[in-house]
């Protein structure tokens, strides 16, 4: 699983990770914008809360997240942004009993992220100020207590997410290549969700 705030880096890393370590890259936003393009019945509720920046509910996202891992002969996945709060972490695991190997935490300072988001022009409607101010908020309140969850744990891989793309990646490479793989039937997940991480 990858955590980190909004701009942090998930996806940029994620990207890496799948060329370098052959992770099929899920990325919990992407799953969102996907079912709003669709048309779904939820596509427009949907798109109303990331337009807010809110969270939408747990059995929404978690069975996108399960028909998309269904839907990949990949036993390694990266989880990227999810889950966000306490409620997303309990639906998903009460469902597929599928715990994250480490979760990959994004540490960035809210200024860097901000220029980020409002520099990234890839047309996303909820990359502007006041929606983002939002996310942060909700970062701060729901996903970061996640964050120090999976640390009690022993799960939580931390990287300094402030500096260029390489060097935040040659941190990230070192922690995927230390990582042991568990044979399947077992499926692996690493969250760059909070950051933001994965799962195989
Ligand atoms: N280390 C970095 N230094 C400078 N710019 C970066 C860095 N990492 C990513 N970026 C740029 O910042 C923007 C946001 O990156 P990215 O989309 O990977 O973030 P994210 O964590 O997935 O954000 P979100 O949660 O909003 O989806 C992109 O334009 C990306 O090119
Ligand atoms: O588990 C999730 C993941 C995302 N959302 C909503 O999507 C946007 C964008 O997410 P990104 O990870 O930045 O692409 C987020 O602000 C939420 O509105 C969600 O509800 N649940
Ligand atoms: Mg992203």
């Amino acid at each position: 699983m990858y955590s980190g705030g909004p701009g942090s880096g998930k996806g940029t890393q994620c990207s890496k990770i799948v060329q370098e370590f052959g992770y099929t890259h899920l990325s919990a936003g992407d799953l969102l914008r996907d079912e709003v393009k669709s048309g779904s019945e939820n596509g427009a509720m949907i798109h109303d809360l990331m337009n807010e920046g809110k969270l939408v509910a747990s059995d929404v996202i978690v069975r996108l997240i399960v028909k998309a891992i269904q839907e990949t002969d990949n036993d390694k996945f990266l989880l990227d942004g999810f889950p966000r709060n306490e409620d997303n972490l309990k639906a998903f695991e009460n469902l597929t009993k599928i715990e994250p190997d480490f979760v990959l935490y994004l540490d960035c300072p809210e200024e860097e992220m901000i220029k980020r988001v409002l520099s990234r022009n890839q047309g996303r409607e909820d990359d502007n100020i006041e929606t983002i101010r939002k996310r942060f908020r909700v970062f701060e309140e729901s996903t970061l207590p996640l964050v120090d969850y999976y640390a009690s744990k022993g799960k939580l891989r931390r990287v300094d997410a402030a500096r260029s793309v390489e060097e935040v990646f040659e941190s990230v490479r070192a922690i995927f290549s230390s990582t042991e793989v568990r044979p399947r039937p077992d499926r692996h997940c690493n969250c760059f969700s909070f950051l933001r991480s994965f799962c195989r």
